[in-house]
C-alpha cells in the first residue's frame, strides 16, 4: 500500500483530483485512475490531473521545465486537452507557488497553452485553434437524431444545436452515438447547445470517458466555434452550462476561454 497526497478542485463544477508528481514517479494506470475517480469507493471526480515537469513526460519534446497537465478521464482513458482542467491546474500552480507570476505557459498533450490570472479572480486560457470541419456528422440519443458540427479543440467534439425544451429534457445517463463511426475513431465529446440570443448559448455535454458532466471547457469552445461558423457572430460568446458560466473570445482565430477555478481542499489516500 502507498500513501499519496492530493488536492481537489473544480472549474464550473467539472471536478478534478490533482496529484503532484514533480519527478514523474506516479504510475498513472487506468485502474488507479478509476478507483480514485469513483464517487462511492474513491475520492470522486470527472478526471485526474497529474502535475509533472514536462521533461519527465516521454512523449514531450518541448521545454522540459514547463509544468505538464497530464489529464486522465474518470474511466482511466487519457485525453489530449481539458479546458476546465487547465484553469484548475493553473490555480493549483499559483497556490502552491510552483509558478511565480500570474502569466505563464502550461504544457499539454495538445501543445503549449498560455494562462493569465485576471484581476477579477478568473483565469483566461489560450486554447488555440478550434478547427470546425465541414464533414457531415450526426448524433443520436434515445432514437432522436441531430446533425452535428465536428470540431477539433485538440480533443474531438460533436456539437448539435437543439431546441430549448430538448436541451432541458435530454437524458444523458446514456451515451449518444454518432454517424459515420469513422468520424471519431477515438470517441467524441458530444455537446447539445441552444442559442439563447446573439452571443449567448446554453450547453449540456456528454463527455468521452466520463458521462454527463456539469461543464466542459473544450466543449464550450467547440460550441462557440460551431456557433460562430453558422451565424457569422464575431464578438465574445457567453456559455451557460449546468455548473456555471464561461466566456470564449477569438483573437486572430485563436480561442481564449475565461472562467473560474477553485481548489476546495487537500488530503491523503492509501492505495
Ligand atoms: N472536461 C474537459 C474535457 C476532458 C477530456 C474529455 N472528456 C475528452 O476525453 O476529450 C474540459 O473542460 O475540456
Amino acid at each position: 500500500m502507498r500513501r499519496y497526497s492530493f488536492h481537489k478542485g473544480h472549474g464550473t463544477r467539472n471536478d478534478f483530483i490533482i496529484l503532484d508528481d514533480s519527478y514523474g514517479m506516479h504510475d498513472m494506470q487506468p485502474d488507479f485512475i478509476k478507483v480514485l475517480s469513483d464517487r462511492h469507493a474513491g475520492i470522486g471526480a470527472d478526471g485526474v490531473i497529474r502535475v509533472v515537469r514536462a521533461g519527465s513526460v516521454g512523449e514531450w519534446d518541448g521545454d522540459p521545465q514547463l509544468w505538464f497537465m497530464d489529464y486522465h478521464n474518470a474511466d482511466g482513458s487519457v485525453a489530449e486537452m481539458c479546458g476546465n482542467g487547465l484553469r484548475v491546474f493553473a490555480r493549483h500552480l499559483v497556490n502552491e507557488q510552483l509558478v511565480t507570476t500570474g502569466s505563464f505557459d502550461v504544457a499539454t498533450r495538445a501543445g503549449v497553452k498560455h494562462v493569465e490570472i485576471t484581476s477579477h479572480g478568473l483565469i483566461s486560457t489560450d486554447i488555440g485553434r478550434a478547427e470546425v470541419s465541414d464533414e457531415a456528422v450526426s448524433v443520436t440519443l434515445d432514437g432522436r437524431e441531430w446533425s452535428a458540427t465536428k470540431v477539433d479543440v485538440g480533443n474531438p467534439h460533436a456539437v448539435a444545436f437543439v431546441d430549448e425544451g430538448v436541451l432541458a429534457e435530454l437524458d444523458l445517463h446514456r451515451a449518444p452515438t454518432w454517424e459515420p463511426a469513422t468520424a471519431f475513431p477515438e470517441g467524441v465529446n458530444v455537446e447539445f447547445v441552444h442559442v439563447d440570443g446573439p452571443g449567448k448559448l446554453s450547453m449540456r455535454v456528454f463527455e468521452r470517458g466520463v458521462g454527463e458532466t456539469m461543464s466542459c471547457g473544450t466543449g464550450v469552445v467547440a460550441s462557440a466555434a460551431a456557433y460562430r461558423e453558422a451565424s457569422g457572430h464575431e464578438c465574445a460568446v457567453e456559455v451557460t452550462v449546468p455548473g456555471g458560466e464561461l466566456s470564449v473570445d477569438f483573437v486572430g482565430g485563436q480561442a481564449r476561454l475565461t472562467g473560474p477555478a477553485v481548489i476546495i481542499g487537500r488530503g491523503e489516500f492509501w492505495i
